[in-house]
């Protein structure tokens, strides 16, 4: 996979070098680039940003920089998918970092101020597929943390990135009926810490008890935290037992 991420913030990046991600770009599974915006900045003070047009509070990223430097990156007529994070996006959602980790190539523009020119996400609409994206009801001062955690939950997906002992597949439950219950507590050694216990069927080797406690536990805690995700879980009686109890 090509990602290519354009920003006035490049050293925002640096820390993709280090764990697994980057191991995944020394072995060549992910091959990135980051661009600073204002390359393409030409004037004296390399200017990337100027007063709204109507009025208003802030500044707004010109159009002519990320028109450039967007041509530069993705020169036409090659075709990439342009990720834009903003407060007003499409939420990003596991769904949609699965769909990112399928694509090929992926370029990013971070905004800053209170955003870039919309023209720029026209006039590349007319040559590739650009989503707007939103990572949560929060307002940052600008795409680049976005970025990061589109990063890490898109490449965290691909064949290799994780080692052995990590795994994006919860292996104790069929795909599809665990995927939107929020994960049960997890346990390590020592089995006694400060007095408090691992649960003992943790310890029983029961795997069928040991999946049954994990998936009421799941339950449990997504009936807790965020009711309405059970509805999209397809739940046996078992699951309705464990719901009432
Ligand atoms: C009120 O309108 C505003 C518009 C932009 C901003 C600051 N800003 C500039 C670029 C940019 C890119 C992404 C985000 C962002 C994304 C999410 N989920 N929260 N915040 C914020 C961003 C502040 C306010």
């Amino acid at each position: 996979m090509r990602l290519d991420i354009v920003t006035i913030f490049p050293e925002y990046f640096a820390p993709l070098d280090v764990s697994l991600l980057g191991k995944a770009r020394r072995r060549g599974d992910v091959d990135m680039h980051v661009h600073d915006l204002r390359d393409w900045a030409h004037d004296r003070h390399r200017t990337v940003d100027d007063t709204p047009y109507g009025g208003g509070p802030g500044m707004v990223m010109k159009p002519e920089p990320w028109g450039e430097a967007l041509d530069t990156v993705v020169p036409p007529p090659s075709r990439a998918r342009l990720v834009v994070p903003t407060p007003s996006g499409r939420p990003f959602t596991q769904e949609l970092a699965t769909e990112y980790a399928a694509e090929p190539w992926l370029v990013f523009a971070c905004g800053r101020y209170e955003g870039i020119d919309a023209r720029v996400i026209e006039d590349a609409r007319e040559r590739m597929p650009v989503d707007e994206v939103s990572i949560g009801d929060y307002v940052l001062a600008g795409g680049e943390v976005a970025v990061l955690v589109i990063v890490e939950a898109v490449t965290r997906l691909l064949p290799g990135v994780l080692g052995n002992a990590e795994s994006v597949s919860d292996d104790s439950f069929a795909p599809g009926r665990m995927e939107a219950l929020l994960e049960g507590p997890v346990y390590t050694k020592p089995a006694t810490w400060r007095g408090r216990d691992v649960p003992e069927v943790l310890m029983s080797g029961n795997h069928a008890a040991i999946a049954r406690w994990r998936r009421d536990q799941a339950l449990g805690r997504t009936a807790e935290r965020r009711p309405e995700l059970i509805a999209r879980n397809r739940l046996d009686e078992a699951d309705r037992r464990a719901l009432t109890e």
